[in-house]
């Protein structure tokens, strides 16, 4: 038995196949096969060549740069500091017009610090030694009572007086969410040596001074105002600026290069980042310190400490461009042909193995094979095999594509149908 079998299949390698078409007057079947058709069409046109642009070669902006400079001024009075007024040069932290800013919105101040003994007024005398990471200042050892029943609190020498307690009640730079921001970008695009900026093309030289950011009205103007950004990002700047946040802000250039160079625009999108799903979370508020020294006419050294809130702004910069090339329209064209061979694979197995009257067409097609004829289950494993062959070679193509390499070869084996292309080997 098992000899027989070995020698039908050895004498099957040696068998040479050809294509054989026939027409099979099945309306089922027939419908079937146009229908895969219209799908496969439907997908290729609308999908790969609309939706995905499969007749483009694509570039991914690599090289961005953005510069941003902040205008706008704000007066704040308090007892401590007296009446301020705060300028770009004092709110932007860094000043130099990066693409990580910090705008303050709220402050403390502890003025003229100097070094020197004074008590910590947030260590008691009988914490723990380890807790003194809230110190601002090396411990003396000594325990500064008011009275002789008080616990007292610890010595330090330190930036005197230390800063108080301070849980913010309001932002103190109320006129902050009229502040604007120039946001510069320039973006390049190298495979096609391509560059541009945001800044929209104009020989109107007051245009900057005039324009502000609206998606409908001025969507090419690069100039923001904070109130709008924190506004469109779907929150209160005043909420904000109590405690302080992040907002990051999303220039997406999306590029079609065939459209020409003055469609090429960026698209802004706003988002807060310091979100939490809950509202009772600790990590609510972006603060930090710093400080600005200074020597009164003695040569004495002073500081001012500052413990700032504020929100911080991240703009992040995404761009892709694509433009016509004939090496991935090829590609997807050939793969989407290859793809139409599917369709009558699939049609082949419902006729020769699903339908009533399968014995009779397979007689017809594999005619001279009675070792084909006879072992359906191999050759509808071989079909299926030849049908995942079939896809797999159009994703394939389809991702090969984007890089512009050759397709794969065909790797159907000797048992398989190696079968032909064209769509006019079933009709209804
Ligand atoms: N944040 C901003 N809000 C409004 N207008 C701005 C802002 N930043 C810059 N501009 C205006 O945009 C134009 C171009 O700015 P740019 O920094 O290139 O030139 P500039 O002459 O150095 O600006 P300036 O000296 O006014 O800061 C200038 O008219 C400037 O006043």
């Amino acid at each position: 038995m098992a000899g027989s079998f070995f020698t039908g299949r050895l004498a099957a390698l040696f068998d040479y196949k050809t294509e054989k078409y026939i027409v099979a007057q099945n309306k089922r079947v027939g419908v079937l096969y146009r229908l895969i058709q219209l799908f496969i069409i439907g997908y290729i046109i609308g999908w790969v060549f609309l939706s995905k642009k499969g007749y483009q070669e694509t570039d991914e902006a690599i090289q961005s740069s953005v510069i941003t400079k902040l205008k706008g001024v704000s007066v704040t009075n308090t007892t401590e500091s007296g009446v301020i007024v705060w300028g770009p040069e004092d709110y932007v932290i860094p000043p130099q017009g990066e693409a990580v800013l910090f705008v303050v919105t709220n402050f403390l101040e502890t003025p003229n610090q100097k070094l020197g003994y004074c008590p910590e007024v947030r260590i008691l005398c009988i914490d723990d030694f380890r807790l003194s990471a809230l110190s601002s200042g090396i411990r003396s050892g000594r325990c500064i009572r008011k009275d002789e029943n008080s616990t007292g609190t610890c010595e330090i020498y330190g930036w005197c007086p230390i800063e108080r307690n301070f849980k913010p009640q309001g932002p103190l730079l109320t006129n902050a969410e009229n502040f604007t921001i120039y946001i510069k970008n320039f973006i390049s695009f190298a495979k096609f040596t391509f560059s541009k900026s945001n800044v929209l093309e104009t020989t109107d030289k007051t245009y900057l001074k005039k324009c502000r950011y609206d998606e409908e009205l001025h969507p090419y103007c690069p100039i923001f105002r904070l109130g709008d950004i924190t506004r469109r990002a779907g929150y209160n700047f005043q909420d904000m600026s109590t405690f302080g946040g992040s907002i990051g802000i999303m220039i997406d250039w999306d590029c079609n290069l065939d459209k020409g160079y003055s469609n090429c625009n960026p698209q802004y999108h706003f988002t807060r980042l310091d979100t939490s799903v809950s509202n009772k979370t600790i990590a609510t508020g972006f603060n930090f310190r710093h400080a600005r020294y200074f020597k009164n006419g003695g040569g004495e050294s002073f500081r001012s400490l500052y413990k700032v809130y504020g929100v911080r702004f991240n703009i992040m910069v995404h761009g892709k461009a694509g433009k016509f090339s004939i090496i991935p329209t090829a590609i997807n064209v050939a793969s989407g042909l290859a793809l139409m061979g599917a369709g009558a694979f699939f049609c082949d197995m419902v006729l020769l193995y699903l339908m009533k009257k399968g014995n009779f067409y397979r007689e017809r097609k594999f005619e001279g094979s009675r070792y084909e004829r006879q072992h359906t289950t191999v050759f509808m494993i071989c079909h299926m095999v030849h049908l995942k062959h079939l896809l797999f070679i159009h994703i394939h193509q389809h991702s090969l594509s984007l890089f512009h390499r050759g397709t794969p070869k065909s790797a159907c084996q000797d048992n398989c149908e190696e079968k032909s292309m064209e769509q006019g080997n079933l009709t209804s």
